[in-house]
């Protein structure tokens, strides 16, 4: 039994919450300790467990950068219970066997529950459809299907894997870039790609394929995922959209709302990722997007890429950026600091709609009694100063590196177990 004592649900309502085997079985003031691992949490905002519907986990194939393992403890640090398994692995999760095979190194490892996404396309080639019914119906019981990393440009294609989905309340969750205009891209084409010449990824490149797939999900009456969108054209679209009644919930991560193109001036590759980092009008209305609730969650795209990967000239660096250890932080940073969001509102968009969309019944519950004991304590008055080295994922990529952000996810409970304590992973 645990018992977390004075904690500020969701900043609000101070109380103790009692654990009990997986469930919370007790909320309220002055709870009798007796028998209890007695956890003080004064001063600690308590969160439902994060959901994550956008990690890289990179087993199998790219154990190099991640391991199940590695990932989920890195995902128990950032204050996650949960997290969504991105497709493009080696072999691709586009069979049953595989994304079965994830699941099980998720449960084994017993830090998060993994939930594998299923390629919509074999081998993420945008050729033909992969074997989506079967990856539903699978013990992996896949209902998010995407070809992250790829666009599923073909509308054809995303037509009919948008169709095919519906039968079975799934949803596709999109890559949107439009390839041919993004050939060879190397960052956000603007006035900074001009200064220093490198080749621009255009904002249209994102907006056209959001607005078409948007047509698509309303044509068929499907339901659509937009993940890391980037732009504010983006944002508008999916405002319109929604305004229809379009079935589309939109992501944006946490790099993109704090991080600009300016740093591609340092032509670090740490700041490399796909989409790019983009202007502050750009981040203004993704912010202002997840404070109106056009943008739906806050996913990580957590990236991690080898060292060589990154340890290199800005042209040959792989894109993305790892996250899960700062997405908190940097959320609290960018939008509860200014007062855009509060910490209900962060619940919602870091746990709840999260969890609704991957359709994950025992994950994004409120703090209940009765509920399954998923939760995260953070404290905000605790800044820490990034160090790639110093986390739970294997990679260092983390742009954030030398920074200080605000606070500090200090306890994570998965199903009744402490996965973190006091900032660091249990065993
Ligand atoms: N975001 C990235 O820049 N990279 C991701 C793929 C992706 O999310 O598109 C990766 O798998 O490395
Ligand atoms: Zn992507
Ligand atoms: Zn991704």
């Amino acid at each position: 039994m645990i018992l977390f004592t004075n904690a500020s649900i969701l900043g609000t309502q101070t109380a103790d919450i009692r654990i009990d085997g997986e469930t919370i079985t007790e909320i309220g003031q002055g709870l009798d300790p007796a028998g209890a691992e007695v956890i003080d949490a004064t001063g600690l905002i308590a969160l439902p467990g994060l959901v994550d519907l956008h990690t890289h986990l990179r087993q199998p194939g790219h154990e190099d950068a991640e391991t199940v393992l590695s990932g989920t403890k890195a995902a128990a640090a950032g204050g996650f219970t949960c997290v969504h398994a991105m497709a493009n692995t080696t072999p691709t999760q586009d069979t049953a066997g595989v994304v079965e095979q994830v699941g099980k190194l998720g449960k084994k490892a017993g830090y998060a529950y993994v939930q594998p996404v299923g390629a919509v396309t074999v081998g993420l080639k945008g050729e033909k459809l992969a074997e989506l019914e079967a990856m539903y119906e699978s013990r992996a019981n896949v209902t998010m299907f995407s070809d992250d990393g790829m666009c599923v440009s073909d509308p054809v294609l995303m037509r009919r894997a948008l169709e095919y989905v519906r039968t079975f309340g799934g949803v596709i969750a999109q890559h949107a870039q439009e390839p041919r205009l993004t050939e060879g891209a190397q960052m956000h084409e603007g006035e900074v790609s001009a200064e220093i010449g490198l080749a621009g990824w255009p904002a249209v490149a994102e907006e056209s394929i959001i607005a078409r797939d948007c047509l698509l999900a309303k044509h068929v009456g499907s339901r659509l995922h937009v993940l890391h969108v980037s732009t504010k054209g983006s944002v508008d679209i999916i405002r319109w959209a929604k305004g229809l009644g379009i079935d589309v919930t939109a992501e944006a991560t946490p790099h993109h709302i704090s991080l600009d193109h300016t740093r591609a001036r340092t032509y670090d590759p740490r700041f490399k990722v796909n989409p790019p980092l983009r202007t502050d009008e750009d981040i203004d209305a993704l912010k202002a997007g997840l404070a109106d609730g056009t943008i739906d969650t806050i996913g990580t795209d957590h990236a991690p890429h080898p060292v060589e990967a990154k340890d290199c000239e800005w042209g040959a660096g792989a894109f993305g950026m790892t996250g899960l250890e700062t997405a908190l932080a940097v959320v609290h940073k960018e939008l509860v600091a200014p007062g855009l969001l509060d910490w209900a509102d962060v619940a919602r968009v870091m746990s709840t709609k999260p969890a609704e969309i991957g359709r994950m019944a025992d994950q994004g519950r409120p703090i209940a009694v009765g509920e399954p004991a998923n939760l995260c304590f953070y404290n905000p008055d605790k800044p820490v100063t990034v160090r790639g080295k110093e986390q739970n994922t294997k990679s260092t990529n983390t742009p954030w590196e030398g920074m200080t952000l605000p606070g500090q996810v200090t306890h994570t409970v998965f199903r009744g177990r402490i996965t973190c304590r006091e900032g660091k992973v249990t065993e």
